[in-house]
């Protein structure tokens, strides 16, 4: 581990190590360490001084109420990530000496801080959660530019404004403190809580953003140094990426980019004199200038002529031929400007007509950038088939919501049975643009498809996906459950706490476990062991069957346990998780850090072993929360979008228990 200006930077998750946490709590607060240690399946100890932090290494966390540390100088000395938390329901204790000898400052709003929220910050200052890299594999990427003065007045919407957006933009200039006067500047301390509550409300990665009066924006230029203690303030909040604005003196910019951590910087420049010529050299000075930092590199003007389109176009793909990263995204400012919105890829801004108002004039939707590129023939109308009992469950219906809400040029069609030859009667159409399968069908040879590694290994696809290509459409068919398992095994948990872990699987079949098991072994997990069905795939994970009950005792404490038995057999999960909560409590483990879930239908009522679960203090989940997060990976591969998970609990209903 290395650190560079205070903030730690870990190369690689070493699977066989924890990484070490020393977690700076509030008065009182001290349950805050619990939840990071749950989170990250590690045990935790609390000390009441710092000397002696070195004789804990066998606890992953440690806790110090903050008001102990009399020398921060001394936390970078205890080979730890620091964290400074705080409690913002109650008595403010923020002390910015401190925080600033810290690695990162999380803050809460509620009595305790939520284990989903600690997972997804957790997640990604520990290098777990790489959005960067799975946000630059799409073809196209959004980001939804806030402009409230108090982010609280969006959170109620905020599923409907998030749809079809990647990443969301906190515009920092543009907040507001009430009862302060109206030209002020944000402070740190409700920039802080602003960025705390939009986290707390979406899963997106956050952009914190500063534009400054030159560039359409509020924060003064005459004291860099100003926008600086901002910017670092966001790299110790975990903002997954920070836009840094070109004007910045180059030692600002390079202090950033050295203890930026996880977060990636946007270089972004704007230009509103009219007169700028992307066809100049000073384009590509500008461009050369913000990839020095920038992972990636924003260039937006305002301009008034259809020919600065086409000179923009001209500059992406010479930029594009010439540069292989950091991504481009390139703009023009102003309704002519439009044509340059819908033919950018990276990070487009879009607004919601729910926002008070756009962040930039020539501002558009997602919904009327696909509508644009529809009409501009960019994109092709086709059919997108909801194969199985799709009809009769409502999934199709729901397809169709999606499909509507963001005017994709889809037409939803149903087929009620599919074998493999209607299957390929349907993708020989030629307005085939893609398939959602349920329930999956085995993958075999009759299937003129090429497959993914996923679905080849769990043997089953439920997505086909249709792409254009210059050599003309190739099919692929894949696996989105899997992705809806794993999601949903991270929901509370950080990837690394499954390392090297046991798990318990139930199945009739080893057809009904493929897909979990893929998941937990993409999670590290050390030993699956299963009831009823015997693993005969290769795995790259030791798999070992139980005979029967008796076997239990071979498994002492499963992190998780994972039922794919049908519902009518659902209960006999109970007794095994009574079974191993009494036995956890026994050894002096708990079961708040470990995980259950149950992939059964339509399971309710006093016997549903997920509020047992729950009741007995698993993390637990049922078949809608991981249909929620299948259909989101679903909808990503099918039609590269991005609906937020609790959008689509909205929209999809009961259709998520089939
Ligand atoms: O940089 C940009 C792009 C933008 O200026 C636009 O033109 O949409 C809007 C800003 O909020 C954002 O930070």
């Amino acid at each position: 581990m290395t650190r560079i200006n205070g903030v730690a930077r870990i190369e690689h998750i070493i699977r066989s190590e924890p990484q070490r946490l020393l977690v700076l709590f509030d008065k009182n607060k001290d349950d805050v360490c619990r939840v990071v240690a749950d989170v990250l399946g590690q045990t935790f100890s609390t000390i009441t001084s710092l000397e002696c932090a070195s004789e804990w290494t066998d606890y992953a966390v440690l806790g110090i109420e903050n008001s102990l540390v009399q020398q921060p100088e001394i936390l970078a000395q205890t080979g730890r990530i620091v964290i400074n938390t705080h409690c913002m329901n109650g008595t403010d204790y923020r002390d910015e000496r401190l925080t600033e000898a810290c690695d990162y400052e999380y803050l809460y709003s509620s009595e305790y801080p939520t284990r989903r929220d600690l997972a997804r910050f957790l997640g990604f200052i520990l290098g777990q959660n790489k959005c960067h890299d799975e946000l630059c594999k799409k073809t196209r990427t959004t980001m939804l530019s806030t402009t409230f003065p108090d982010i609280r007045a969006a959170l109620p919407n905020f599923d409907i404004l998030s749809v079809g957006a990647d990443s969301v933009e906190l515009r920092v200039d543009l907040l507001k403190e009430q009862g302060v006067n109206s030209g002020a500047i944000p402070s740190i301390k409700y920039v802080g809580e602003q960025v705390m509550l939009l986290r707390e409300r979406t899963e997106l990665p956050l952009i914190f953003t500063i534009r400054c009066t030159n560039e359409n924006g509020r924060f003064p230029m005459d004291n860099p140094d100003f926008t600086y203690r901002y910017l670092r303030k966001a790299i110790q909040w975990g903002c997954e990426y920070i836009d840094v604005e070109l004007w910045l003196p180059e030692d600002i910019r390079h202090n950033i980019a050295e203890m930026k951590g996880r977060s990636k910087i946007i270089s972004a420049w704007h230009d509103f004199s009219g007169n700028f010529k992307w066809n100049s050299n000073e384009a590509l000075e500008i461009f050369r200038a913000g990839a020095v930092y920038g992972d990636i590199v924003k260039m937006i003007t305002l301009v008034d002529t259809m020919e600065q389109n086409y000179e923009l176009e001209f500059f992406r793909s010479t930029i594009q031929s010439q540069y292989n990263c950091p991504p481009f995204s390139g703009l023009n400012m102003g309704p002519v400007g439009q044509l340059s919105r819908t033919l950018n890829k990276v990070f487009t801004p879009i607004t919601h007509p729910l926002l008070p108002m756009v962040a930039a004039p020539g501002q558009l939707s997602a919904a009327e950038i696909n509508s644009m590129l529809r009409s501009m023939g960019k994109v092709l109308q086709s059919d997108l088939y909801a194969v199985g009992n799709v009809h009769r469950n409502g999934q199709a219906t729901f397809f169709g919501r999606c499909v509507n809400e963001l005017s994709l040029p889809y037409q939803i069609r149903s087929l009620e049975r599919s074998n493999d030859s209607s299957m390929e009667y349907l993708m020989a159409q030629e307005n085939f643009g893609g398939a959602y399968i349920n329930p999956p069908l085995p993958i075999n040879s009759s299937w003129h498809l090429e497959a993914s590694a996923a679905a080849v290994s769990i043997g089953q696809i439920d997505t086909v996906i249709a792409s254009m290509t210059s050599a003309g459409r190739t099919l692929l068919g894949d696996n989105a459950t899997w992705k809806g398992i794993r999601a949903t095994l991270r929901t509370e948990c950080v990837p690394s706490s499954y390392n090297g872990r046991d798990a318990l699987l139930l199945a009739h079949s080893e057809l009904h476990a493929a897909a979990t098991i893929y998941a937990l072994e993409d999670l590290g997990i050390g030993t699956i062991y299963t009831i009823g069905f015997e693993c005969t795939r290769p795995t790259k994970i030791k798999i070992r069957q139980l005979g029967g009950f008796e076997d239990l005792k071979r498994v002492e404490n499963p992190f998780a346990i994972i039922s794919a038995l049908p519902a009518e057999k659902s209960f006999v999960v109970s007794p095994l998780l009574k079974y191993y909560s009494c036995n956890n409590t026994q050894n002096g483990a708990s079961t708040e850090n470990r995980v259950f879930i149950d992939l059964s239908n339509g399971i309710s009522g006093a016997a549903n072993s997920v509020s047992t679960a729950s009741s007995l203090g698993w993390m637990a989940y049922g078949i809608a929360d991981v249909n929620a997060s299948t259909m989101v990976e679903t909808l990503r591969l099918l039609v590269g979008q991005n609906l937020p998970c609790d959008f689509v609990r909205l929209a999809a209903g009961n259709s998520l228990y089939h």
